[in-house]
């Protein structure tokens, strides 16, 4: 219900939005400080309010690039809803220039969490700690209100001091309401889910069914829309994002380069768990398996986080746990010969 009402009312704050959004020149009001960081669809800059003083992140959308709607659903989210401590909020400034849409978001002044992990090493044990349980809390917050987030990783992640003791967790352009039918997106990396690689095998499948057919159907096809494969939006997709963030902060490294099926690593992980290959719905090997034997990149941990691991990293999304399941493996050592304060 809830769940509903926030989405609807997200609709309509942009429908409102859109008769509201002024044209500004940026330098009648605020003065630019420096550039925070580039993204896909334009810049980010450190910007002081003139008259109030008050320091901001501008976030400038190049409007050839960005539609309307996508900038204004970015901007109200983070008004509206990103009241967690821990997901940047937008400052109530939304304006447009002849080349840009522009929101004013709360700063984060000191980089991103890829920047702070180091490759090989990793974060303080402690430190990962409290940055899982700050984005648990953040995502726990948006799946409360129907949204999934879909782009969790280090580089979405912004740093409100040096030590990563308070993190905010930025870039709302993937944010959907769950449940949501969207074209299914695979990409090379461990982030990405297992049941995207299902999508896109059988999206492949289709595919090569119609290549094999006769001209006639084929000519059909081709003066018609490419058929894409819709997949739900599902929370469950922040979780998975949320396990490999989690190894990636200890480890300093990823736990398999790519979350498909042939994988070496990934099928360790896989006979390690004991779980059937989700891909193929088959057990992942014929050969006999020691079910106990941990799987190599996950032996620096220790049987409790594995436990997380395992059900944050579960290859079927409706048995993984939620990212609020991080708080009970708060304070116990996740890594083998450290403790916490380590
Ligand atoms: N509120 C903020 N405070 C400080 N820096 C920010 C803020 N928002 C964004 N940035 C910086 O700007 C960069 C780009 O922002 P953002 O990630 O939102 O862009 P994006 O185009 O959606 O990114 P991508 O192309 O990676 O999806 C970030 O990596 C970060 O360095």
């Amino acid at each position: 219900m809830l769940q509903k009402t926030a989405t609807r009312l997200l609709d309509e704050l942009c429908h409102l939005t859109a008769q509201s959004l002024e044209p500004l020149e940026p330098l009648d009001h605020f003065q630019l400080i420096k550039l925070l960081g580039e993204g896909s669809y334009g810049k980010v800059k450190l910007a002081v309010h003139k008259k109030r003083g008050t320091p901001m992140a501008l976030k400038f959308f190049l409007r050839d690039d960005t539609s309307l709607l996508s900038f204004l659903r970015e901007y109200n989210l983070s008004l509206a809803f990103c009241t967690h401590p821990s997901l940047t909020s937008a400052l109530g400034i939304a304006f447009s220039t002849p080349t840009h849409y522009v929101f004013a978001q709360q700063p984060c002044l000191y980089g991103d969490l890829y920047d702070v992990i180091v490759p090989e090493v990793g974060l303080e044990e402690s430190r990962a700690q409290g940055v899982a349980s700050q984005i648990s809390g953040a995502l726990s917050h948006l799946h409360s209100l129907g949204f999934v987030h879909r782009d969790v990783k280090p580089e979405n992640i912004f740093l409100c001091d040096r030590e990563c003791h308070w993190v905010k967790l930025g870039d709302f352009g993937m944010v959907k309401a769950a449940g949501t039918r969207v074209p299914c997106v695979w990409y090379c990396s461990p982030y990405c889910t297992p049941e995207a690689e299902i999508a896109r095998k059988n999206e492949e499948s289709h595919l090569s069914h119609l290549g094999g057919e006769s001209n006639g159907n084929k000519q059909k096809r081709d003066s018609g829309k490419t058929q894409r494969t819709l997949v739900s939006v599902d929370p469950s997709t922040d979780s998975w994002a949320l396990g490999i963030l989690i190894y990636a902060m200890l480890m300093g490294s990823l736990p398999w380069s790519e979350t498909i099926s042939d994988n070496p690593a990934y099928k360790s992980y896989l006979q390690w768990t004991n779980w059937e290959d989700s891909a193929s719905q088959k057990k992942i090997s014929d050969q006999p398996v020691n079910f106990n034997q941990v799987a190599p990149q996950f032996a620096a941990f220790t049987p409790i986080v594995g436990q997380l691991f395992k059900s944050l990293l579960h290859p079927q999304s409706r048995l993984r746990g939620r990212p609020d399941e991080v708080d009970r493996y708060l304070g116990e050592a996740w890594l083998l010969d450290k403790d916490v304060s380590g």
